[in-house]
């Protein structure tokens, strides 16, 4: 897979492209990008995902940036994965954001990118405070000389649309069980195992203290059932998000119970995926209730999810 800038146009392979930010790249998404697939295929073109490498919000709305649901790594790995040949990242500088719709197809995606298909969803807007839409690409297709093609949206069996916000809401109200229907896959954080103040090895309950980029969404405050990747092996986990109400001034932490595991990690950047909330965090009475708790929540798990189920 090329990745490509596109201030570049000698590349001059016609393609196919598929436009959108898509955080997630959830099962509309792939849907999409499958068309935009078939599309390349059939016509001996190269298959081309355009996306931004900021979501436009951090700079039209800072205050509405939403957090994100896959890092830009992520993406890359996914549309890998997904067999796209190439992949662009936009920056959403001042001239991209006044870019007028037309033009924004004319000099991006037709002379310089070689679009001679272009993919989008049913609600996509694009160009100059969002004016350009799908039926005004349909309209300039012939002259500009490129196929369009609209995808239906993808909707559950309750007629939910399937979008990044809606996913990101689940995982904000830690409906994490959920998110794995709309996204294929387990909704997971990478990040860099970083040392906590030190107390759960103290309770005899070590724990994987993780940092994750700050712009990437998390679960709200509580206790799931984890499962994370730790030097390409996969182990249960028990994780712990928030600020540890127990201890005053705790700062904001994620931390993570490994199961039968007892190695330095330090340093070491692993894949957290969370499967379901336990239940809330408390601030309790004494420490001694707290460990009490945990060791409870910690049997409870091994019993339910850990005891026989193997996920190496
Ligand atoms: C499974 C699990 C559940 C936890 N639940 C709570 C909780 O409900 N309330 C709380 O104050 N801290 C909770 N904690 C956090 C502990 O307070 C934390 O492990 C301890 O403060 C150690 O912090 P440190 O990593 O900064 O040393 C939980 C931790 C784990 C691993
Ligand atoms: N459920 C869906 N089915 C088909 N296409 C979709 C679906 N959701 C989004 N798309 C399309 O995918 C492309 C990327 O959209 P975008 O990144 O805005 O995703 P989104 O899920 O709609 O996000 P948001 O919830 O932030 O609006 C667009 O062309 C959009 O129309």
């Amino acid at each position: 897979m090329e990745i490509i800038d596109w201030r570049d146009a000698s590349q001059n392979q016609p393609t196919a492209i598929a436009l959108g930010f898509f955080d997630g790249i959830h099962l509309g998404h792939r849907h999409l990008m499958e068309e935009m697939i078939r599309m390349a295929g059939d016509n001996g073109w190269k298959s081309c995902v355009l996306t931004f490498k900021q979501h436009p919000l951090t700079k039209v709305f800072p205050k509405y940036a939403p957090k994100l649901i896959t890092s830009n790594e992520e993406k890359l790995r996914i549309l890998q994965e997904m067999g796209i040949d190439q992949v662009v990242f936009m920056e959403f500088t001042d001239e991209v954001m006044n870019l007028e719709p037309r033009d924004f197809v004319k000099k991006i995606l037709v002379d310089r990118l070689k679009a001679k298909g272009i993919v989008v969803g049913f609600n996509y807007n694009f160009g100059k405070k969002g004016t350009g839409n799908s039926k005004m690409l349909e309209s300039w297709s012939k002259e500009l000389g490129y196929d369009v093609k609209v995808v239906d949206p993808i909707v559950d069996k309750e007629g939910q649309v399937v979008s990044s916000t809606f996913i990101r809401n689940l995982i904000v109200n830690g409906k994490v069980d959920r998110v794995a229907k709309y996204l294929g896959r387990d909704f997971s954080v990478l990040g860099k195992v970083i040392r906590g103040k030190g107390l759960g090895r103290q309770f005899h309950i070590p724990t994987a203290n993780i940092k994750i980029a700050e712009n990437h969404i998390l679960p709200d405050a509580g206790v799931y059932y984890t499962t994370i990747e730790v030097e390409g092996e996969m182990y249960h986990g028990l994780t712990n998000v928030g600020h540890n109400p127990t201890f005053e001034n705790h700062p904001f932490s994620i931390e993570t119970f490994i199961y039968d595991f007892d190695r330095d990690i330090y340093g070491n950047t692993v894949q957290l995926f969370f499967h379901k909330k336990i239940r809330k965090e408390r601030k309790f009475d004494s420490v001694d209730a707290l460990i009490a708790q945990i060791q409870s929540d910690i049997a409870m798990i091994r019993e339910k999810y850990v005891k026989g189920r193997s996920i190496r």
